[in-house]
């Protein structure tokens, strides 16, 4: 029986895994998750510091002359108490003297006889800044669950974490069968086709984030299949598609339900890819996709994405959208949720117009999906509708003007 497609997300938020973790040095852990929390262990600013070249003062003196007592650069570890009517030079960086209450930016003064005139309007604590403003002792810097992406090395770099502990990478292993497929590298028949599927899983579970294995390509035979399976056991998870309808020759649900399968689910309410089946041997989870190329790269971007943030150890295993608008009527057969393909330009989305479950092109121009209700007959021109981004470097080849006015 085909689940829900609510049902189907319910079962994926809930897997559950062993994660097994390790520690890796900052600059190897960029788009890793992390497997801790992380508090700060030094205030920042660390002590209070000028943000300008300048002096500093007492605020209440700011209508004299001030005599220039001292100099202090960054790095200097000067104790500093500053008597009436004098000042330090003072550069970006450098300690603050404790009672110094403003900053005056060197270009907001005069000099005389090591004597500056304030030339400008001065407030309290002017260009100062303090003590744990950006970040407090003992903060929690980065949660478990999150992805470490460039700033949050900003975050473990300030505080001189060398070293973090990360889940380790999901190894996934992904294999095809059919008679019918040979490899891109190999010579073809008329009869034959190339495998896009296999490249394709390989390419989108290595972009998510995982260690893939290519397992090679089984014929379509239920012995060869049960080898290629066998050898994938120490994966986490088996991406395989083909082979899961009611063709004669559809021997892959048959292989595995040889060796201890136990389906989690066995299709899918859903347009298309409602043959997709899920299961596990042992702790191997196995994702079973429909052969047609396009059915099983949307159903993988609406399910097989997750499963791969549930075993990345990552804490955002739901979708997120964005609102946009359509970009033309659009018609739509009821009865199943649906997923369609299209381009988001950044306002209008436009369903691509080659979509039928067996074509290889359509992802190729499309960087998005809406998934329709099962009750959506029509959605009209400029109907506010949810996207969901399949690829999203937010780039494009028109040039455009970005500013916000
Ligand atoms: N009588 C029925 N026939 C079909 C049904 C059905 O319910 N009743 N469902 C259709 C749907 S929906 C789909 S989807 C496909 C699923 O078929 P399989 O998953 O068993 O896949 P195959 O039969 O092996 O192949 C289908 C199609 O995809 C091509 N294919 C397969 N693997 C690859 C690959 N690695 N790279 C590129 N192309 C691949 C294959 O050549 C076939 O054209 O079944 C429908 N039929
Ligand atoms: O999974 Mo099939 O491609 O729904 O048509």
């Amino acid at each position: 029986m085909a689940l829900s497609v609510n049902d189907t997300l319910e079962i994926i938020y809930n897997l559950e895994k062993n994660l097994g973790f390790e520690i890796i040095p900052i600059e190897k852990s960029i788009n890793r998750i992390c497997a801790q929390e992380i508090f700060s262990t030094y205030a920042l600013p660390k002590f209070n510091n000028s943000a300008m070249d300048g002096y500093a003062i007492r605020y209440e003196d700011y209508n004299k002359p001030l005599e220039v007592v001292d100099t202090v650069f960054a790095g200097d570890n000067k104790d500093i108490q500053l008597d009436t009517a004098t000042c330090v030079k003072i550069m970006t960086g450098a300690k603050v003297p404790y009672n110094a209450t403003a900053i005056i930016p060197k270009e907001e003064t005069i000099i005389n006889n090591n004597k500056i005139e304030i030339t400008k309007n001065v407030n309290e604590f002017q260009h100062i800044r303090f003590i744990g403003e950006d970040i407090k002792l003992g903060e929690l810097l980065i949660k478990k669950g999150q992805k470490i992406n460039f700033a949050k090395i900003t975050l473990l770099s300030s505080q001189g974490i060398s070293h973090i502990k990360v889940y380790k990478k999901p190894k996934v292993a992904v294999f095809a069968s059919g008679e019918e497929l040979k490899l891109h590298y190999e010579k073809i028949e008329d009869y034959q086709i190339y495998n896009s599927n296999t490249p394709t899983f390989i390419a989108r579970a290595k972009e998510l984030g995982c260690e893939v294995t290519f397992m090679g390509q089984a014929k379509d035979s239920i012995e060869a299949i049960k080898e290629l399976i066998q050898n994938s056991l120490d994966a986490d998870l088996i991406i395989t598609s083909g082979g899961v309808s009611v063709g004669d020759a559809d021997f892959t649900k048959e292989a595995f339900n040889t060796l201890g399968f136990k389906a989690i689910f066995d299709g899918i309410k859903i347009k298309p890819g409602k043959p997709t089946v899920f299961g596990k041997i042992e702790d191997t989870y196995i994702l079973n996709l429909p052969g047609n190329p396009l059915a099983s790269t949307l159903v993988f971007e609406l399910f097989g994405r997750l499963i791969i943030q549930k075993l990345l150890g990552s804490s955002q295993i739901y979708h997120n959208f964005i609102y946009a608008k359509m970009a033309e009527n659009f018609n739509n057969k009821k009865g199943r949720i649906t997923i369609i393909p299209g381009f988001f330009d950044g306002e209008y989305f436009t369903p691509s117009q080659k979509r039928t479950p067996g074509m290889v092109s359509t992802l190729a121009t499309a960087n998005s999906i809406i998934v329709l209700d099962e009750n959506v007959e029509k959605i009209k021109k400029d109907e506010k509708i949810k996207i969901l981004p399949i690829d999203w470097k937010f780039f494009t080849e028109e040039k455009k003007d970005f500013l916000t006015k």
